[in-house]
């Protein structure tokens, strides 16, 4: 496991985004993996800059998102469809038949689907509060495949701000499985600020265990996490400089 650290949110994003953009190039049918939240939006908006000014293919490229609500159609401002095509897809002209999200009348099709995409080369992660990936909360069996999960109340409040009243936020959705996302050639996981530093602090110090869904990728050969300084400042707190 990779960690780089950076100085604050929009160094974050611009290192992750010149990832992914050393990615497409050096391989334009990519299949990238995408994740929403607050976290990635920096990084989308240094993708867009960087499309205005040197026209980085995404021609060939196909992208699988990470997740989706239950219960909102795809113009639903507040659904993930929405968000990618508001934040990435409309900006960098993607077709946008090679763009996907998980679907609840898909079943268990996204594994095959992603399968025949000839899998993920880079799957972009952020975390919850709860250390979940994906709406993967703790206690998802590592072995688990996309499909419908049960929003924990921790999750739902966190995402409450997306949503006028805490009424409206769903109680389920649609992610794709831990087995699937550990699946990708390389992950990239992106955490900022303060509120992400105890769970980053237990995801690198505690036992890889189920309680705590991000704890897994410890054991996948290719992982890099970005964080910023606000987000290793437990880690730092507790166990001094982490490039000591
Ligand atoms: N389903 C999403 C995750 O994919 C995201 O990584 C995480 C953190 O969100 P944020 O980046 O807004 O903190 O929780 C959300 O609920």
């Amino acid at each position: 496991m990779k960690l780089i650290e950076t100085a604050n949110y929009e160094t974050m994003s611009q290192k992750a985004a010149a990832l992914v953009i050393q990615q497409v190039k050096s391989k334009p049918n990519t299949v990238l993996g995408l994740a929403t939240g607050g976290t990635p939006v920096g990084m989308y908006q240094y993708l867009k800059e960087d499309y205005e000014q040197n026209q980085t293919s995404y021609q060939n490229v196909h992208t699988v998102n990470l997740d989706e609500y239950v219960g909102l159609s795809k113009e639903d401002p507040k659904s993930y469809a929405y968000y990618m095509k508001n934040h990435l897809f409309k900006h960098i002209h993607i077709p946008i038949e090679q763009t996907f999200l998980p679907a609840e009348e898909q079943g268990d099709k996204y594994e095959e689907l992603i399968a025949s995409l000839g899998g993920i080369d880079l799957q972009i992660l952020g975390i919850g509060e709860n250390g979940h990936i994906g709406f993967n909360e703790p206690g998802t069996p590592f072995a688990s495949k996309t499909g419908i999960v049960q929003l924990a109340e921790s999750t739902r409040e966190a995402n409450a701000r997306y949503f006028s009243s805490m009424n409206e936020v769903p109680t389920h959705a649609i992610s794709m499985g831990i087995s699937t996302i550990m699946q990708s050639k390389n992950i990239l996981l992106l955490v900022s600020g303060s509120k992400k530093a105890e769970i980053l602090y237990r995801v690198l110090t505690e036992d890889v265990d189920e309680s705590l869904p991000a704890s897994i990728l410890k054991t996948h050969p290719n992982v890099t996490i970005i964080a910023d300084q606000d987000a290793l400042s437990v880690l730092k707190e507790k166990e001094g400089s982490v490039f000591r």
